[in-house]
């Protein structure tokens, strides 16, 4: 009876858990933008010369100068367009240049010459750069082909996206920043520019997004649709940048995680010219001032519920394993050098702030799984490059099991069966590589991403810093990871047999009621079940 009832509380504090946790992934942002008055060259010229600060309070930004052409032939385009400098209109007195036949000229603005001067733009299709107008209709120049005086840093967007994207836990040891390289200028031009759906290919493990930032230049159409979530709870945010010559001229941009798939519609009138940019997490070196925290972990509600259910000797008294899939991507490129935390993104991001803060022990692992004919299922003890031969040896028999339990250890607490999965799989990413959007913006065969899950480990109600035989359990709370682990050990060492006794039954319990325990839930699933 009594039991009974401890399970029944156990799954109350569980569902709460989960449902706090897909409210955090459901509200989580995936894609950001802004717009920034930009001035007119006449602006411009009225300022002080040399005075005018970007910085002050990045309220607008200077005229942006592109700079392109070849060797001693270069031509200077100054966006936005000086209204007397519209092409085709003869130039009004000021500008006009009078021919030898004495005819006033009309004025070139530069814009029909960058037209000419970049290439078709193709698209990644696994490793081969395709040219296809109905998926791609763009031009482009490459970082070598121009030069900008447009800085994402001065204007602020950089520190926006830093806040939004990858915001800082006030940890000390947090010191993730953003940098953003500049990757290509593109137009899309009416009719018809467009750039269909697709996810932009890593260009690196600790890419974590893109930006676009799209120059003061009149057109209509050409919205950025960008997408995140799952089948049932696909999320789409739209940047609809299109500018009319009545309206001040404005720049625009968006930044999102680069495993979000996106798509270009169609530019229905004029030039819609953008710079874009690869954005990567980068370490960089500390806050002398103290930097401002922007993400207080104690404040999300997962902090919240986890710290209620760690107080509950019904929730897990003997110890285990969460498991949580992550609601991003990561790529999977390197041997040796493992690029989370640093790199999480949105939700995943929120989720293990609000673990460790709880000094809960967190590992995230890549997740590869195939329920195909050659269906396999690999946790990997760290992100590396992705072989698909590799499990699949006929002379090492069960490679796959092993695998598994290699990762997990089954000496440790690690068995997969024990493992309480919080949240459903993705769909389109139960396989690896081969299920992901095939389209990138390059072409790539080395750089993919993978699914990727974080485990938490939970542990017993007695090493959580509660007295599980006195009177008044006191609730000591978890300070930090090694904490926790030497509070267990010690606690171990002197009670001997009797507290591991106590886990161990808890834990059998579990496992020989987990499907009462928590297979009604429609979340909660347990791995080995799979
Ligand atoms: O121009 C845009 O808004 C996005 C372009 C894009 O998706 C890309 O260059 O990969
Ligand atoms: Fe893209």
């Amino acid at each position: 009876m009594a039991s009974s009832l401890a399970r029944i509380a156990q799954k109350s504090i569980i569902s709460d858990i989960q449902q706090t946790l897909a409210a955090e992934t459901h509200n989580a942002t995936f894609a950001v933008g802004g717009s920034i008055p930009t001035e007119t060259s006449q602006d411009a010229n009225q300022s002080f010369e040399g005075l005018s600060d970007e910085n002050d309070a990045h309220s607008s930004c200077r005229p942006v100068q592109i700079r392109f052409g070849e060797d001693g032939k270069g031509m200077t385009l100054t966006l936005p367009i000086d209204p007397r400098q519209q092409e085709g209109q003869p130039a009004r007195k000021t500008r006009s240049r009078v021919s030898a036949e004495g005819k006033t000229q009309a004025v070139s603005n530069g814009l029909s010459q960058l037209l000419a001067a970049c290439s078709p733009a193709g698209f990644g299709r696994g490793s081969e750069e395709v040219l296809d107008e109905s998926y791609r209709k763009a031009g482009k120049l490459d970082t070598a082909a121009f030069a900008t005086t447009f800085c994402p840093y001065n204007t602020g967007i950089i520190d926006l996206v830093q806040q939004l994207l990858l915001p800082h836990s006030g940890e000390q040891n947090d010191r993730r920043g953003v940098r953003a390289e500049l990757y290509k200028l593109n137009v899309y031009s009416a009719p018809s520019g467009l750039f269909k759906s697709h996810v932009d290919t890593p260009r690196g493990e600790t890419q974590i997004g893109s930006l676009v930032v799209c120059l003061p230049v009149e057109h209509e159409g050409g919205q950025l649709v960008v997408r995140h979530g799952n089948e049932e709870h696909k999320k789409e945010q739209v940047f609809d940048w299109s500018q009319s010559s009545t309206e001040s001229p404005t720049l625009q941009w968006a930044a999102f995680y680069s495993d979000c798939e996106h798509e270009v519609l169609e530019v229905t009138s004029g030039h819609r010219i953008t710079l874009t940019y690869n954005l990567f997490s980068t370490v960089c070196s500390g806050y002398l001032t103290g930097g401002k925290s922007s993400l207080d972990a104690t404040q999300l509600p997962l902090h919240q519920t986890l710290s209620t259910a760690l107080e509950s000797p019904s929730f897990l008294p003997g110890g285990r394993l969460l498991g949580v899939w992550l609601t991003h991507d990561y790529a999977h490129t390197s041997a040796t050098m493992n690029h989370l935390p640093s790199s999480l993104k949105g939700a995943d991001m929120v989720i293990y702030e609000a673990a460790m803060a709880l000094g809960l022990e967190c590992h995230l692992r890549p997740f590869l799984r195939d329920d195909s004919y050659y269906g396999f299922t690999v946790l990997g003890d760290g992100f590396r490059p992705f072989k698909q031969g590799r499990y699949f040896d006929e002379e090492e028999e069960d490679a796959e099991e092993q695998t598994v339990r290699e990762e997990l250890g089954a000496t440790e607490d690690w068995q997969e069966k024990k493992v309480i999965w919080l949240n459903e799989p993705r769909k389109h990413l139960m396989m690896p590589q081969t299920a992901h959007p095939c389209y990138g913006n390059v072409p790539s065969v080395d750089i993919k991403y993978t699914s990727a899950i974080m485990l938490v480990k939970i542990p017993s109600f007695s090493a959580r810093g509660h007295d599980v035989h006195g009177e008044h359990a006191v609730f000591e709370g978890i300070a930090t990871p090694s904490s926790v682990s030497s509070k267990a050990s010690e606690r171990a060492e002197s009670e001997e047999g009797e507290d591991q006794d106590e886990d161990e039954r808890s834990n059998d319990s579990n496992d020989r009621n987990s499907d009462s325990l928590i297979f009604d839930g429609e979340h909660i699933r347990m791995a080995g079940g799979r």
